[in-house]
């Protein structure tokens, strides 16, 4: 079999990026007289996000900055979740905080989020970030979707002009990573649920961003030989003989794509570690703006 396409090394990528931020983390740190901080919340104890709580922590540590862990039971009301938040928000130790997705049912999203200070908003999931990265100010962009343009203007330069297809509309990938790609001047279309003749939609591409939450769904016969293909997509097959704990696959059907595509990211190793590198990119950038020390943030 011949593999036509380069595998981007994502996982090397935010090693990387991460090495960047620790030595800027080091200098806050000399300037500012305390260390950049990130608070993660975590409610309930979904096995998944306990791991990747578990990782944000420890490689928070590494870069250099505090992580404080705040683990609630699954009953934990809405009310009090609110009050921790205030007291995420009015605490100066703390610069980014982050709620881990998706909370049980009984409580609001929506609300927890809004309650979430813009100003310490990591994630980029506060309305007032939404709107900002809209219009074209700065905030804060949500880690995956700016995960995945960091390797994408690693890869292929300038944008400018390509054609590129989201599949998904999310508020937390697909939108906002359509908006990065916009204003990169890429042609851009979103594809969804409803979409008509999506093979045929994601052919014309230069750029596809697969971000749908179904295991292999992306064929290699969808995508235009030479096409950069972006997986984000993070799904646990059942368990098999050969993977007992149920094999990580993405969105894309990596065997036949591979074939096809002139980049791919793979899972895992591609998009997942740049989520993380990126939030505590977006964390560092939020102590220097909060501790009103000069930084030149396009240097991470
Ligand atoms: N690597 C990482 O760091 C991260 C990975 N993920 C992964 O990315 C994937 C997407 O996450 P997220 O955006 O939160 O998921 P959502 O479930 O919120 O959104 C999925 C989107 O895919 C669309 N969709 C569903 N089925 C189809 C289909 N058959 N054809 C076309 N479109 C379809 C939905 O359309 P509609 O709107 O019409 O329902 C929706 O817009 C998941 O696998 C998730 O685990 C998520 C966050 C971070
Ligand atoms: N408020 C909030 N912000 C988030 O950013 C957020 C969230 N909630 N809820 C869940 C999703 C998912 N997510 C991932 C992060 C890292 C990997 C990651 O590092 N994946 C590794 C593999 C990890 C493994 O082996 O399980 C990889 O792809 O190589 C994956 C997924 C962040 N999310």
């Amino acid at each position: 079999m011949t593999q036509g396409a380069s595998v981007i090394d994502g996982k090397a990528f935010a090693e990387d990026l991460r090495a960047r931020i620790a030595v800027a983390a080091a200098q806050f740190e000399v300037h500012a007289g305390r260390k950049a901080g990130l608070a993660v919340v975590l409610v309930g104890e979904d096995p998944a996000s306990q791991v990747y709580v578990r990782s944000k922590g420890k490689q928070t540590v590494e870069c250099g900055m505090n992580s404080f862990e705040h683990k609630l039971d699954e009953n934990t009301d809405e009310g009090a979740l609110l009050d921790l938040v205030e007291r995420l928000n009015a605490d100066p130790a703390v610069d980014g905080i982050l709620v881990q997705l998706p909370l049980p049912a009984h409580i609001n999203e929506q609300e927890v989020i809004s309650a979430i200070s813009p100003d310490k908003d990591v994630d980029g999931f506060h309305i007032i970030n939404s709107g900002r990265l809209s219009v074209g100010l700065p905030g804060f962009v949500p880690c995956t979707p700016l995960g995945c343009l960091m390797l994408l203007k690693d890869k292929l330069g300038s944008l400018c002009g390509l054609d590129a297809v989201v599949i998904g509309r999310s508020n937390i990938v697909g939108k906002p990573m359509a908006a990065l790609l916009l204003a990169e001047s890429c042609t851009v279309t979103i594809a969804h649920s409803r979409t008509k003749d999506l093979p045929d939609v994601v052919r014309r591409a230069d750029i596809i961003v697969a971000a749908v939450g179904r295991a292999e769904m992306v064929k290699g016969d969808w995508i235009k030989p030479g096409a950069t293909v972006i997986d984000v997509g993070i799904n646990r097959l059942p368990p098999s003989e050969t993977s007992p704990k149920g094999k990580l696959v993405g969105d894309v059907d990596y065997a036949s794509a591979v074939q096809v595509a002139g980049a791919i990211t793979p899972v895992p190793g591609g998009v997942g570690p740049m989520t993380i590198a990126v939030l505590l990119r977006n964390t560092l950038v939020a102590a220097h703006r909060n501790a009103g020390v000069a930084f030149d943030e396009s240097t991470l």
